[in-house]
């Protein structure tokens, strides 16, 4: 009797962990931009909010990771936050911006675990596209090599278009990240009827097809607390999202630990 109770525990407990095993891998992570903590800091000259304190507390609250863009103006990311921040982060961090050669110097120096090339232009508001991985295949394969040779995993900011998607894997990214801005828009605009998202099908075939060729996928820019559940339902392959924006405005009215859990509550299978 005692054999059987044994056993039927043990299988029990095996199927559990396999079950959460399965939802670990599948899980998609929340990586918090804090671009946004920077800008509030830079605007009064001083160190408030700390940043340093700013990621530990993310990382606390339930965030999978900690995203910056170093712009060339740094507007509100400094190069020397990117340093400061490294032995801060625990989890995983993820460096974005052109890959300029300061930029590049910067990230093989602080050697994040994953570098997001985007294509911005230096005066940008913010990003606003993604690459033209066939216009630009040879300038982000040499990019991409040195990143890698450091052991950095490389994403790349796409567009939600399967003809750029070939030609991202060509150049060596591990992932793309989906531009998720005019996804954004048009769920807000259709708000009533999501389901008449035409453009959603985009993002749909360029997720499939960079799965379809072993890219990973991640995704972001204005995401937010109405828009990203519909988007995690519909696009399963979905590793990563970023996002700083909306969560910060939110974490001004629902508290910074409330909000993390809100998006990440969004985000389970
Ligand atoms: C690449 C992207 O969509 C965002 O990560 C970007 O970093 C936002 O930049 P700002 O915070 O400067 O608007
Ligand atoms: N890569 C997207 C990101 O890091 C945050 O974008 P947003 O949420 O600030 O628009």
């Amino acid at each position: 009797m005692a054999i059987f109770i044994s056993t039927a525990v043990g299988t029990i407990f095996s199927f559990y962990i396999l079950v959460q095993t399965r939802n670990f891998a599948n899980m998609t992570k929340l990586s918090v931009n804090i671009n946004k903590f920077a800008t509030l800091r830079n605007a009064r000259g001083g160190n408030m909010p700390d940043l340093l304190k700013v990621a530990a507390d993310c990382e606390r609250f339930g965030a999978d990771g900690i995203t910056v863009h170093p712009r060339p103006d740094e507007r509100h990311i400094r190069y020397q936050d990117v340093r400061d921040l490294r032995p801060i982060v625990k989890t995983e961090f993820n460096i974005e911006g052109y890959p300029s050669p300061d930029f590049m110097d910067l990230v093989l120096e602080v050697k994040p675990e994953q570098c997001t090339l985007v294509p911005d232009p230096p005066g940008v508001l913010t990003s606003n596209t993604g690459w033209d991985t066939i216009r630009y295949q040879s300038f982000l394969r040499d990019a991409i090599s040195a990143l890698k040779a450091a052991g950095i995993r490389v994403s790349i900011f796409l567009n939600a278009d399967v003809q750029m998607v070939e030609p991202a894997k060509t150049t060596g990214a591990d992932r793309i990240e989906l531009y998720t801005g005019p996804y954004a828009e048009e769920y807000h605009n259709a708000l009533t009827q999501p389901q008449n998202l035409a453009l959603f099908n985009d993002y749909k075939n360029t997720a499939r097809e960079a799965s379809n060729i072993g890219l990973e996928l991640n995704a972001g820019h204005d995401l937010n607390l109405d828009n990203l559940r519909y988007f995690k339902l519909h696009i399963p392959q979905l590793k990563e999202v970023s996002i700083g924006h909306a969560l910060v405005c939110d974490a001004i009215y629902l508290g910074l630990e409330n909000t993390i859990q809100l998006y990440k509550r969004l985000l389970v299978d």
